[in-house]
């Protein structure tokens, strides 16, 4: 069944300065905490009271090629003025030097393999840092179990909630194809290796979410506005801060 229906969007890392920041896991947000925060001081998790908690929603989009992360993340941030972070897109705007790590990067996206945890957390690092948003919905990210514990070692956080879309593989493959964005990835050999890598190496990450209960799966196949419908509820619920 999973080759027929996988798609996965994650949310909220962290919704709450209380509930979620993790002990002794959050190197990144100790020092950079200043850029984020919002006026929350929390000294209950042995952080000086000098330092503001950030308090930051993280909404994670993973699933498979054409799922519709990217559409869907779109509309959330639209909607609830979230900062969109697409890896994916991160990573293309890296490749796009002639450094050798964007050659790098080049021939493992056209490998349709994952890029090196730690290229990708640290542009997502960059990504937030340059924000003046305290929401982020990372789309197409973590791809792997070693992507997820380096993020969670760098970044520091978890997330909340993780939205799963889940749309059929033919649907998937026909959106891929007629994407029509130059994308050197948007080709059938480099889909069906994409395809595997989603089921090899992020569908661990999946399981890994849903028994931490975080997990909300999305039908995917349905029109734009039909999928979006069904994920509006998941932001108006009070757990998932918009605010
Ligand atoms: N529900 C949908 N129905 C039809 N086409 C869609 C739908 N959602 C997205 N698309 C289109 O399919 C392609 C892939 O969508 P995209 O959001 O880029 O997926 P992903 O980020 O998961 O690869 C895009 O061209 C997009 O416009
Ligand atoms: O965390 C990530 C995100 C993307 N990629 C690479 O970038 C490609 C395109 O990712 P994107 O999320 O843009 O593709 P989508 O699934 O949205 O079509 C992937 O196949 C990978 O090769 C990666 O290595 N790590
Ligand atoms: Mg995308």
């Amino acid at each position: 069944m999973w080759r027929r229906r996988f798609a996965f969007v994650c949310s909220p890392l962290v919704s709450s300065p209380k509930s979620t920041l993790i002990h002794n896991q959050a190197p990144y947000w100790h020092e950079h905490a200043k850029a984020f925060t919002t006026g929350n001081v929390n000294s209950e998790e042995g952080i000086s009271s000098k330092v503001k908690v950030p308090f930051i929603t993280f909404v994670l989009g993973l699933g498979g090629p054409g799922s519709g992360k990217g559409t869907q993340c779109a509309k959330i941030v639209e909607t609830f003025g979230f900062a969109h972070l697409s890896a994916g897109e991160l990573l293309r705007k890296e490749m796009s030097s002639n450094s050798a790590k964007g050659v790098m990067i080049r021939d493992t996206i056209k490998e349709g393999k994952i890029v090196p945890s730690e290229v990708t957390v640290k542009l997502i690092q960059k990504a937030i840092e340059s924000s003046n948003n305290n929401k982020f919905i990372i789309d197409g990210f973590p791809r792997s179990e070693e992507n997820r514990i380096t993020f969670e070692k760098i970044i520091g956080v978890e997330p909340e909630l993780v939205i799963f879309f889940d749309c059929i593989e033919e649907e998937m493959v026909k959106r891929v194809l007629s994407r029509n964005q130059g994308r050197i990835d948007d080709n059938i050999e480099t889909v069906k290796k994409r395809l595997e890598v989603f089921v090899t190496l992020s569908l661990p990450v999946l399981d890994y979410y849903s028994r931490k209960g975080k997990v909300r799966k999305i039908e995917a196949n349905g029109t734009v506005e039909e999928i979006f419908e069904k994920v509006r509820p998941l932001f108006a619920a009070e757990k998932v801060s918009t605010k």
